[in-house]
């Protein structure tokens, strides 16, 4: 463990390593829990508060290594630190750090209504803490300045809400460049978009020379609620009611999945419109092909059950190149139910991150916008069959009838979402069956990858769609 930064001055977090390595992997956005935090050094620091001022506010990058000897990781953290915070901030302790007065406790800043307000303040005065810059989208409405509230639940990031009116997202994955979060927020605002949160401001920063975003302001979505909520009550009182079909239960969701449907395709054109497009051409379908391959033969290694279809799926991703005449454009890149938002007037889509497991140059290539249908048409199968997958944990005894309910509620919403994305995106994805059925494999293939890594329990839903696709009775149901 080097108590150095890299340009050879005492690392300021030095007294605090071992806290950091015993904390990182509580922290839900930690993603790599599993393994065991060998070391973690500093990267860069800055304050961010004034002398003087209490409590003091650091922004930090620091590389995390591993015992398995894996690639390192960067990861971004706020930190407050004073003598004695106040007692609400006990959940938010990470360790003590001496200094020349006496011992100060460190603690995660986000945690602090104080310093979630410092930041909000710093960014509608578009201040300068170097080598952060606050940056207020021009043409925006200043947020009145108060304290945060962290929100609570399932994040790969950290975000704390402004009074139902805004909501600030700290990346905590360091990378150089522009986060694709912010980039097509910024874009799709310039389209004058209604299908995302306006983008409100950021903090962006610096490492290695290059420059890094810190965090991201959007206007709150007040008295929203989450697809995936939406659609898991929805297959409940499907499943509740043996005698009835899909569309005649009062929670019956294929008018929402219509309304997302035109929602995505909407996003598409803007993208579109902002970024432009390209043909996907032989080139660009080898490489698409190349990234696909390569993700089944990691998964492949990693799961049995891959495996023994290695060869099966690598045929199905030739799809690609057999697709004909199609564009490639920027998407969002890990749509799912969970990413989209119903307010009272209509669907929003957040978290254009991509898929957080790949680089950023891998985030940011052009891809066909039917790699996000095809993701979507995914998510509907996990609401279809989660409650079953957990019911057969439970029971261990599989219920014929209750999975043909649950497939004839995941073909009413995927019909019912790919007819509202063709009537505004001009195109309808089950006209170019075999590259759908590419992309549908592909993202199957990855969520075996990342439920084996998070969440074990769920590993037979994608699983079981991952055979259905294999088979010609799964080529025709959409
Ligand atoms: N603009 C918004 N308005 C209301 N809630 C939001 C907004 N953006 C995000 N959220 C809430 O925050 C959660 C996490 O946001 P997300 O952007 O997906 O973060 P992460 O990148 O950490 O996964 C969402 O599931 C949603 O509940
Ligand atoms: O939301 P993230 O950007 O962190 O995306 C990751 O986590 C998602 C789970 O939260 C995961 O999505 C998978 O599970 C969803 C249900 O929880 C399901 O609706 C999606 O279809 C399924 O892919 C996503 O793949 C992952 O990148």
């Amino acid at each position: 463990m080097s108590a150095l930064t890299p340009d050879g001055s005492p690392d300021p977090l030095a007294g605090l390593h071992d806290a950091l390595i015993a904390w990182l992997p509580t922290q839900r956005w930690f993603p790599a829990k599993g393994r065991q935090v060998a070391g973690v050094r500093t990267a860069s620091h800055s304050v961010i508060s004034r002398p003087g001022e209490t409590p003091t506010v650091e922004h930090a990058v620091i590389t995390v290594s591993f015992a398995d000897g894996a690639a390192e990781e960067r990861y971004q953290l706020v930190l407050g630190s004073q003598r004695q915070p106040p007692g609400d901030l006990e959940h938010a302790v990470i360790g003590r750090r001496p200094t020349d007065h006496g011992d100060d406790v460190v603690y995660d800043g986000l945690a602090d209504g104080r310093i979630s307000r410092l930041f909000l303040a710093l960014i509608t005065e578009n201040a300068t803490r170097e080598p952060l810059r606050f940056v207020a989208e021009p043409d925006t409405e200043p947020v009145i300045v108060g304290p945060g509230r962290p929100l609570q639940g399932e994040q790969s990031n950290s975000s704390v809400i402004y009074g139902e009116r805004a909501i600030l997202k700290l990346f905590r994955r360091a990378t150089t460049g522009l986060n694709p979060d912010l980039e097509l927020h910024r874009a799709l605002r310039r389209e004058g978009s209604a299908e995302v949160a306006p983008l409100l401001g950021a903090v962006e920063g610096s490492m290695d020379g290059e420059p890094m975003t810190v965090a991201m302001l959007q206007e709150y979505a007040a008295n929203s609620a989450d697809g995936w909520s939406m659609a898991l009550a929805s297959v409940r009182d499907l499943l509740a009611e043996a005698d009835l079909r899909a569309d005649e239960v009062g929670g019956d969701f294929a008018g929402e999945a219509h309304r997302i449907g035109k929602t995505v395709g909407a996003v598409h054109r803007e993208l579109a419109a902002a970024l432009g497009t390209r043909p996907l051409d032989a080139e660009v379908a080898t490489e698409i092909e190349a990234w696909m391959l390569e993700r089944l033969d990691r998964a492949a290694s990693a799961v049995e059950g891959v495996a023994e279809q290695r060869d099966a799926i690598a045929a199905v991703f030739h799809g690609v190149s057999d697709a004909g005449p199609t564009t490639i454009q920027r998407i969002h890149g890990d749509l799912h139910l969970g990413q989209e938002l119903r307010t009272p007037t209509g669907w929003l889509v957040i978290d254009f991150e991509g898929e957080p497991s790949k680089s950023l140059a891998d985030r940011v290539r052009p891809d066909s916008p039917l790699r996000d249908v095809a993701a979507m048409l995914r998510s509907f199968d996990y609401a279809a069959f989660h409650q079953l997958s957990e019911r057969e944990q439970a029971t261990d005894d599989p219920d014929p009838q209750l999975e043909r309910r649950a497939q004839e509620w995941a073909d009413r919403n995927r019909s019912a979402f790919c007819d509202g994305y063709a009537e505004v995106a001009g195109t309808d994805p089950r006209d170019t069956p075999e590259l759908l059925r590419a992309y549908e494999l592909d993202k199957a293939v990855y969520e075996v990858l990342y439920e084996t890594r998070n969440r074990p329990g769920w590993v037979s839903i994608p699983l079981r769609s991952m055979r259905r696709l294999l088979t010609p009775a799964g080529r025709s149901e959409r």
